[in-house]
């Protein structure tokens, strides 16, 4: 297939390239009035039009217009909760009556909510309504995945979630990535007994999670009230003993230190942080830790934006996430997101679709071969409508622009 007529093919990079940070995201490398070739479901080549040769249509199965159109790599989502039972509605009522996720969570909300909803809802159902999902979000543009359990928080429910996790893996054609968040709250029955939940995660389900081969990643919730720095890094350094990097949620509400301890774990992620300060960006420095942000769950919940302008001032590299969970970011829609941090963040369009794309397949150890418009990787992207420019598309926030998702070089 080849794609002629490109009006602005965005996101080319060099197929080594991992991970942008600092000055480097500011920098949407393109070219005006593109071609771009697909062989095998991979990006076969790409250039000028001026200097298109005739021979490069010979064997074409099909030769696609894009007039006016552009491409873009499709999103690299690298936080998500897609696997849920239920919507949680009654909670967004509360919280547009004035209570905080904390007051919601003490009036039986929150995490232990989605947790009730799960249990009993057998693994078909959670994997339709999943699939559901993550079939609208293709649609929206996104290319690769990550999903967590972390609504089971017992032995039989967290093994359920990442089955699920598992058979949308076999079934869609775009990379999923299973993420064991066990720790996300201390069920009820273990309120008292921090150590023997705990236990049950790392003595349990790891083994039978390792086993299984059911995760590619441990996170913990390391939050007051939630997992201590302790009890996270204890979590941390279980997973490793199973060859699970850690992607951590940190500093959502407050500033513990937890960032620090997941850099010094090594953790591939730090997600969240909302709540940060000149040491959390200084220890972040010169790590292969990836400050991972989430600006729709600070829309939702109405906490403060990440200071994704600090970070990346500092040199850092930041990802963009969409946290698609039913109770602090009922949506996944990366458009939205990337939107969000331009209006929200300060980031500039280039700095938000870079952390859209390359540094979310970064945090999802998908870098080599998702996240850029390069020879050789997978023909995951998207062409949009006509619309004037790249930075059109944060700025006219409310319209999808998505004219045609490609996977794996087919139309989705
Ligand atoms: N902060 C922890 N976990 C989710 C929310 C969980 C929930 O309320 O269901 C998050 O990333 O925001
Ligand atoms: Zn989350």
């Amino acid at each position: 297939m080849i794609i002629i007529n490109i009006k602005q093919l965005c996101g080319i990079q060099s197929p080594d390239k991992r991970l942008l940070q600092g000055k480097e995201m500011t920098d949407l490398p393109s070219i005006e009035n593109a071609w771009l070739k697909v062989t095998d479901g991979k990006i076969a080549d790409f250039g000028l039009m001026t200097e298109l040769d005739p021979a490069t249509f010979e064997n074409a199965d099909e030769v696609i217009d894009a007039t006016g159109k552009l491409i873009l790599p499709t999103w690299c989502d690298s936080h998500t909760h897609l696997v849920f039972a239920a919507s949680r509605e009654e909670e967004f009522l509360m919280k547009i009556q004035g209570k905080t996720y904390e007051e919601i969570t003490a009036a039986g909300g929150g995490i232990l909510n989605s947790a009730r909803k799960l249990a009993h809802t057998p693994e078909e159902e959670l994997y339709n309504s999943a699939a559901k999902r993550l079939n609208e979000l293709i649609g929206l543009g996104t290319g690769a995945i990550e999903i967590k359990s972390g609504y089971g928080l017992s032995y039989d429910a967290e093994l359920k979630m990442l089955r699920v996790i598992r058979k949308l893996k076999e079934n869609f054609s775009i990379p999923v990535k299973a993420t064991f968040l066990g720790a996300h709250a201390f069920p009820a029955e273990y309120k008292q007994d921090h150590k023997g939940y705990i236990d049950l995660l790392i003595t349990k389900l790891l083994p039978q999670i390792a086993d299984e081969g059911l995760a590619d990643y441990i996170d913990a919730f390391c939050e007051q009230n939630y997992f201590s720095i302790e009890e996270t890094e204890q979590i941390i350094d279980a997973g490793a003993k199973y060859g699970l990097k850690a992607k951590i949620h940190a500093n959502q509400f407050t500033n513990t230190g937890a960032v620090q301890a997941c850099v010094r774990k090594g953790a591939l992620s730090v997600d969240h942080l909302e709540v940060t300060d000149d040491a959390v960006i200084e220890s972040l420095k010169g790590s292969e830790t990836i400050a991972t942000l989430l600006p729709s769950c600070s829309l939702f919940i109405n906490i403060p934006f990440a200071n994704a302008r600090g970070m990346i001032d500092a040199g850092l590299g930041v990802a963009l996430a969409s946290d698609f969970n039913p109770g602090t970011t009922p949506s996944g829609n990366m458009n939205l997101v990337v939107a969000l941090a331009c209006m929200r963040m300060k980031m500039l369009p280039a700095e938000a679709i870079n952390a859209a794309t390359l540094n979310g397949a970064y945090a999802m150890d998908l870098s080599s071969s998702y996240g850029s418009i390069s020879k050789g990787k997978q023909a995951n992207f998207m062409l949009t409508k006509e619309i004037p420019s790249v930075t059109f598309m944060p700025y006219s926030f409310g319209s999808n622009h998505i004219d045609t998702i490609f996977i794996n070089g087919k139309k989705y």
